[in-house]
């Protein structure tokens, strides 16, 4: 019998494809079991192979675990296509979006009895028209469109009515939403309208939750997938339709390998499978802005609330000049959540920092607690009495100044745990807190929202999860604590965050009956960005368009930032600058290079970090540029020493 020689993707470090060999004919994308090493591996069949070397004797493929193939051919080409933009090997790319419990799963036969028991609603005209110009491009091949419709349009309406006119066509929608595990009521209110429970994937799942809405999902029996960045990832031959919700939000960026970033896979993939993908958001980020000005992105606005309620003025605050209660409210504001209790209705506060207090400093020498691991001032929790190190979550129950000895702190800066202790001493215990510290569950993210949702407490103090798309009648007022924090990082797109976390937090004001207000406490009113939040939308774009034009930033320039860290500091700087030396003598005219310094964030988790930023014009150059680091890299790399790329880099501490 004649051997076939298939190449495998495998989930493995480094390379990722492996040649094997059967007596039998494998469909490519099929699931098969190998041993690698010692070990036993699932992967996916990639093709037959390229190249065979007469004189290595290759391994048997085990076991073909599907009679059909899971992975389309577009599929493979999708993720044959990350790996390439994002520069990571294919192997770590699985791993980062597919889980192994799936790899090695027997597939499951869902009962998929979905009744189309829909609950009607009629459009407004406006949102009737934005409709009415989406149907159109389902079944009229790929097409990029970005839904900017301001906070309360009803955008939500609309996607769902897309779904249902796809799933009539009998086709599939992937519908993603950022960290959905955050977000019930977004599952809840589609359930509702479209009358069928909603199946959702998210990697905090079950292996056996996740395995049923995948295989759901894959068979086509669900004509709807609900999920975070990993529900984009379950294939299916069927997909007629991608929606991707907030599109701004930066969590779509991945911070581990592969550093993809969501949306733009999802227009990637869109491309392949000739379907439409729809991108919304109240305050789209600038590259999608960008994309539809120059009519890569068909463009469809919603700029009017759906009951025609006028979007809250927004005020501000200027600290430097007000009377300050607790260093924390002004007494402007103050009084402003006092009139809302008095009235009943209800308040937003956002914060932008869990805990207790920012930093511990030694009342004695001023040194600032650091992490031992890190070079991170540690962030104190009162509840607890302890210090922890938001980068690596090391926790310190007891501590001592590493100057001076001493063990007698000043607490500086707010936390939301503050604040919830200094408002509750100020309006008594009507106060609730919303962050990832009080959320420690699915239940508990209900449960508070429930509980604020049934008039149960006037104030909701959080951080930024307070501005996710919720809906509270009974919000009148939203104030802003402080985000100066927030827009004084280093980071292009810090202007560009602050702006989309103020409107979003803005647009929970006044959606229904009431007329809402804002209010932003700062000490630096004369920051642009706070100059253009009345202001038309349009006005921010083009500025801020400007400004990155002039300082040459994305959508201007595609970005890498290379990152080399090692426990040995000398050791990672060494290589840092052999790499930049080579890149800078590779480089073109066009290209633009920064550092190598250390990273602001120097040492994380006992790992010095230097970083390396290439600016081009030219997609195909990251390509090549990566490559020489890469290469470079394997030639001195000793130790643990660790090499990232990130491609279309969105964290730069
Ligand atoms: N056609 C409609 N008929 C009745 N109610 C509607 C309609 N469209 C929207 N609404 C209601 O208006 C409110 C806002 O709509 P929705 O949440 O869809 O807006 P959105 O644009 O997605 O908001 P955001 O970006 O602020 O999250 C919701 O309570 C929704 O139920
Ligand atoms: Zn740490």
């Amino acid at each position: 019998m004649s051997l076939n020689y298939y190449d495998l993707i495998l989930p493995v470090v480094p390379k990722g494809t492996f040649t094997y060999t059967s007596e039998h004919d494998i469909p490519v994308g099929s699931r098969v079991k190998v041993f690698f090493g010692s070990r036993i591996e699932h992967g996916i069949v990639k093709g037959k192979a390229d190249k065979i070397h007469p004189d290595i004797s290759y391994k048997n493929i085990n076991e073909v675990l599907d009679d059909k193939p899971v992975f389309p051919e577009k599929y493979l080409t999708m993720f044959n296509k990350m790996s390439n933009y994002y520069q990571t090997p294919l192997g770590i790319a699985m791993r980062g979006v597919l889980a192994k419990s799936i790899l090695s799963s027997e597939r499951l036969d869902v009962d998929c009895d979905i009744s189309d028991k829909s609950i009607l609603l009629s459009l407004s005209n406006d949102q009737h028209s934005v409709y009415a110009s989406l149907t159109k491009i389902i079944d009229s091949g790929f097409s990029a469109n970005l839904l900017h419709g301001i906070t309360g349009s009803g955008k939500t309406e609309i996607y769902i009515e897309l779904v249902k006119e796809c799933i009539k066509k009998g086709k599939q929608v992937i519908y993603i939403v950022p960290e959905i595990s955050l977000t019930p009521q977004i599952v809840q209110r589609l359930s509702e309208r479209l009358g069928f429970s909603v199946p959702v994937y998210h990697s905090k799942l079950s292996p056996k939750r996740k395995q049923k809405v995948f295989w759901g999902f894959n068979s086509g029996c669900y004509p709807l997938v609900i999920g975070a960045r990993s529900a984009l990832f379950i294939p299916s031959d069927n997909i007629g339709l991608i929606i991707v919700d907030e599109e701004h939000e930066s969590s779509f960026k991945q911070e581990e390998s592969p550093s993809y970033q969501l949306r733009d896979m999802a227009v990637m993939y869109a491309d392949i499978l000739n379907v439409p993908v729809v991108l919304g958001s109240a305050t789209p980020s600038v590259e999608s802005y960008f994309n539809a000005l120059n009519g890569k992105y068909r463009y469809l606005e919603l700029n009017k609330r759906f009951n025609e309620k006028q979007l809250p003025e927004i005020k501000i605050i200027d600290l430097k000049t007000s009377d300050i209660i607790d260093n924390l409210l002004s007494v402007k504001l103050y009084d402003k959540i006092f009139e809302k209790i008095k009235q009943n209705e209800q308040v937003l506060l956002l914060l932008n920092k869990k805990g207790y207090s920012k930093h511990l400093i030694c009342k004695k020498c001023g040194t600032t607690l650091q992490c031992l691991n890190c070079s991170i001032a540690l962030t104190y929790y009162k509840k607890g009495d302890y210090a922890k190190c938001s980068y690596c979550g090391e926790i310190y129950k007891f501590f001592k100044c590493s100057e001076c000895g001493e063990n007698d702190f000043l607490d500086f800066g707010h936390g939301t745990e503050k604040a919830v202790e200094i408002l509750r001493e100020l309006f008594g215990d009507t106060v609730i807190k919303l962050d990832t510290d009080s959320v420690t569950s699915h239940k508990k993210m209900q449960s508070i929202l429930n509980d604020f949702y049934s008039g149960k407490y006037n104030i909701m103090v959080g951080t930024q999860l307070i501005a996710k798309g919720f809906n509270f009648p009974e919000v009148t007022l939203v104030g802003v604590l402080n985000i100066d924090n927030l827009l004084s990082l280093p980071d292009f797109r810090a202007n560009e965050r602050a702006y989309q976390l103020l409107m979003q937090v803005a647009g929970r004001a006044g959606r229904f009956i009431k007329k809402g207000e804002v209010f932003i406490q700062t000490y630096n009113p004369e920051m642009p960005v706070f100059q253009l939040l009345n202001s038309d939308s349009e006005k921010f774009y083009m500025e801020e368009l400007s400004r990155r034009k002039e300082h040459d930033y994305p959508p201007f320039m595609r970005m890498v930032r290379i990152i080399i860290s090692d426990t040995k500091e000398d050791r990672a700087k060494k290589t840092m600058e052999t790499i930049s030396e080579k890149i800078n003598e590779a480089k073109s005219s066009e290209t633009k290079t920064l550092g190598p310094s250390p990273a602001p964030i120097f040492k994380i988790k006992n790992r010095y970090r230097y970083s390396f930023i290439i600016k081009t014009p030219n997609v195909s150059r990251i390509q090549v540029l990566g490559r020489i680091a890469r290469e470079n890299f394997e030639v001195l790399k000793k130790g643990n020493m660790q090499l990232k790329l990130d491609v279309d880099p969105y964290f730069f501490m």
